[in-house]
């Protein structure tokens, strides 16, 4: 368990008769993009509630940083270091997008306004915020209301209050979702960019963008992972072209 920045290990977990995760284990490396990819109700969903501390798996074990926090639940995951993005989306709509930042910044609790009003002031939370804000791509819109921007912006900015806390990895649930083709391609290029900064597992139904971002892509059909490998040795998998993409894809 060593420069693994996330491992899963023989993960299991069934709901009545339906075996959702079938002894599932992968890894997630620095600087990489591991895409997770399958059919409808393949288990995508379910291992990422376990990874993130929502659902408890009745085998198997989850590692962050060679630390076994399988028993741990979703706040003490984050406290080191695994961001959930694109499903949790706690944005203060009538705030501006750099006090939606800073609140970020001063931890995963919300203080007492007295304490913000002074957090406002706060250069040590000031300059991490608006670098997070310029990493997304939205130094324009720091005074914008989040109420008054684009879907596109405010999932940039869900985006920049998990870098706030600079996470350790990413967990990103269809970042793609609802995005128009600009905004696809605006939030492919960010996290292409954003894999060297904490390693990505992506789960995403846009198959041009999976295979376009990842480094390495895992196939996973009735709660089992039936591949894992770089794109183009995904694309050829016979296994993977017969379950999942299919023959002339
Ligand atoms: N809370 C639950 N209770 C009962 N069955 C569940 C529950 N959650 C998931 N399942 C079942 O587990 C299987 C895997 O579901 P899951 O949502 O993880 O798949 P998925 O790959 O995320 O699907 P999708 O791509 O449609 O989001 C499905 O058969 C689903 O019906």
């Amino acid at each position: 368990m060593t420069d693994t920045v996330l491992q899963v290990r023989n993960v299991s977990k069934a709901f009545g008769a339906v075996q959702a995760s079938d002894g599932i284990t992968l890894d997630l490396r620095p600087g990489e993009i591991h895409a997770l990819i399958g059919p409808n109700g393949a288990g995508k969903s379910t291992l990422i509630a376990q990874i993130a501390g929502a659902l408890r798996p009745d085998a198997g074990s989850v590692w962050l940083s060679g630390q076994d926090v399988t028993a741990l639940g979703v706040a003490e995951r984050a406290n080191l270091g695994l961001a959930r993005s694109f499903q949790v989306s706690a944005v203060a709509m009538d705030l501006t997008v750099l006090q939606n930042v800073v609140l970020a910044a001063c931890g995963a609790q919300r203080r007492v306004w007295r304490f913000f009003r002074a957090a406002l002031r706060d250069e040590r939370l000031i300059a991490p915020a608006r670098a997070a804000l310029a990493r997304v791509g939205l130094t324009g819109e720091a005074a914008t209301i989040v109420a008054d921007l684009s879907h596109g912006q405010r999932r940039r900015l869900e985006l920049a209050l998990a870098l706030v806390l600079e996470p350790t990895c990413f967990v990103m649930d269809e970042p793609l979702a609802g995005l128009g083709a600009d905004g696809s391609a605006e939030m492919t290029a960010l996290l292409a960019g954003l894999k060297a900064q904490a390693p990505i597992l992506l789960v995403e139904h846009d198959m041009d963008a999976v295979f376009a971002l990842a480094d390495r892509i895992s196939v996973l059909v009735y709660g089992k992972i039936i591949a894992t490998g770089a794109p183009d040795a995904i694309r050829a998998d016979s296994d993977v072209r017969r379950a999942y993409l299919g023959d002339g894809e």
